[in-house]
């Protein structure tokens, strides 16, 4: 983008999704006729994908399955202008995506391959200013071994972390305590968080300090925290939402693309609710 010297990497998960739009409320034990769309998703492509369509310059770490869902998935995710530097093997991860009335979803995740990620040679993150890393990524073994190794050495190089807290469901299962003590040795200047993830990890207070804490609310404004204060930000309106898949990676997208480009937080903020209106209306997490 114009004026940005800054390069964004986006570590985590690049996977199929298969966004279910059923006709109506499910009947367990017959069946219920549904729409049916197959999407790149994964929160990590989401975002890398998202910042690239508005002209940051980004780089994708992850693993893929040596398969053809592997292959079309870097090549969609190329075409974009995304540097795409993943590892090979095993089976593509899939996250049967279900969305209700109402544009809510329940996500079936079996992240694959994407869950084996290696800690590469650490050069990968070399030129990056900015690292961001869903929790998804975060929480287990080998992945999170290579997203800790990785963020160490962007910030040594003067780089900055940003981390989002993802889901209610992962944290609950690995723990909302020992979440927090990870995040404190990440040392990220930025969090982002949704309403229920924020109630469950306590934030803004539990946040390491000095991060700047982005707390989503849906249609509601979001609350940027900074040093104990806080800034109401607006969304944006949106007529009809039809599938919130992705919109928390998409606001991330526009958050970290105007900190690149030099903005402050609460400007940030504004840019991360536009991007995230314009994937509401369609299925699936948008980003081409
Ligand atoms: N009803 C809405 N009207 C306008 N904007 C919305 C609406 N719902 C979501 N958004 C936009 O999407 C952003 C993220 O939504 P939300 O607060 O649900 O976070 P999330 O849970 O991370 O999202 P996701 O559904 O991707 O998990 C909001 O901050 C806002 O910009
Ligand atoms: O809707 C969300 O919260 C997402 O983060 C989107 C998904 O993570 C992603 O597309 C699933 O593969």
């Amino acid at each position: 983008m114009p004026g940005t010297a800054g390069l964004l990497a986006v570590l985590g998960d690049l996977v199929e999704d298969v966004v279910v739009w059923p006709s109506g409320p499910l009947d367990p034990g017959t069946d219920t006729p549904a729409r049916i769309f197959r999407r790149r998703g994964g929160s990590a492509a989401n975002v890398a994908a998202g910042a690239a369509l508005l002209g940051a310059p980004v780089r994708f770490l992850g693993r893929v399955g040596a398969d053809r869902t592997g292959e079309a998935l870097v090549a969609g995710l190329a075409e974009l202008g995304v540097d795409v530097r993943v590892q090979r093997h095993g089976t593509t991860g899939c996250v049967v995506v279900l969305v209700e009335a109402g544009g809510e979803r329940t996500m079936l995740p079996d992240r694959g391959a994407a869950a084996g990620y290696a800690t590469p040679d650490p050069s990968v993150v070399d030129g990056v200013t900015l690292l961001h890393l869903p929790a998804y990524g975060l929480l287990a073994d080998p992945c999170a071994a290579a997203a800790r190794a990785l963020a160490a050495r962007v910030r040594d190089a003067g780089g900055a972390i940003s981390v989002d807290a993802s889901s209610t469901g992962v944290l609950r299962a690995y723990g909302p305590r020992r979440f927090l003590d990870d995040l404190a040795a990440l040392r990220p200047a930025q969090l982002f968080a949704n309403r229920d993830e924020a109630d469950l990890l306590g934030l803004p207070g539990t946040a390491p300090s000095g991060a700047v804490v982005v707390v989503k609310d849906g249609g509601a404004p979001a609350q940027v925290w900074r040093a104990g204060s806080v800034v109401h930000v607006p969304a944006e309106p949106v007529d009809a939402v039809r599938d919130t898949t992705g919109a928390g990676d998409a606001f991330a997208a526009g958050y970290l693309t105007a900190v690149l480009g030099g903005a402050d937080p609460v400007p940030a903020t504004a840019a991360g609710h536009r991007s995230a209106a314009r994937v509401l209306a369609g299925p699936g997490a948008g980003g081409g």
